[in-house]
């Protein structure tokens, strides 16, 4: 069966030349997916690597015997991803709703090493 395929168009000012270049291509679902699947490896890679330093993190706190939740630290969490969402022109909302399970995960990371 022929994938169906969407026209992608867009376009560039080109100072040397003084003129607009257009163009124009298609995407297949599949492309697009590979594009995803790129983005989810370099995005768990990415959040392997927070979760390194959170272990640290959870570390400090047990050897501080310090509280792990801190709320103050959070909002200013959240509020980093909402306004670098709002930046990307996505919903800053999104961009706490992220933080917040990030965060999460975190904790219950922080709750494993202070079990340890
Ligand atoms: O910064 C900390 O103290 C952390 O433990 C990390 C972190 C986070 O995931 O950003 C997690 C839990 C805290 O409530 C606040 C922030």
């Amino acid at each position: 069966m022929l994938e169906p395929r969407q026209q992608v168009l867009g376009g560039f000012f080109c100072d040397n030349f003084n003129t607009f270049f257009f163009y124009s291509f298609s995407m297949s679902l599949e492309e697009y997916r590979k594009e995803i699947d790129r983005i989810n490896h370099d995005l768990a890679e990415l959040i392997a690597e927070r979760m390194e330093v959170v272990e640290k993190v959870g570390e400090y706190k047990k050897e501080n015997n310090m509280e792990i939740k801190d709320e103050g630290r959070e909002e200013v969490v959240k509020d980093q991803f909402a306004d670098i969402f709002k930046q990307n022109d996505l919903p800053g909302q999104k961009g706490r709703k992220l933080a917040h399970f990030l965060i999460s995960m975190a904790i219950e990371e922080e709750e494993e090493v202070k079990e340890e």
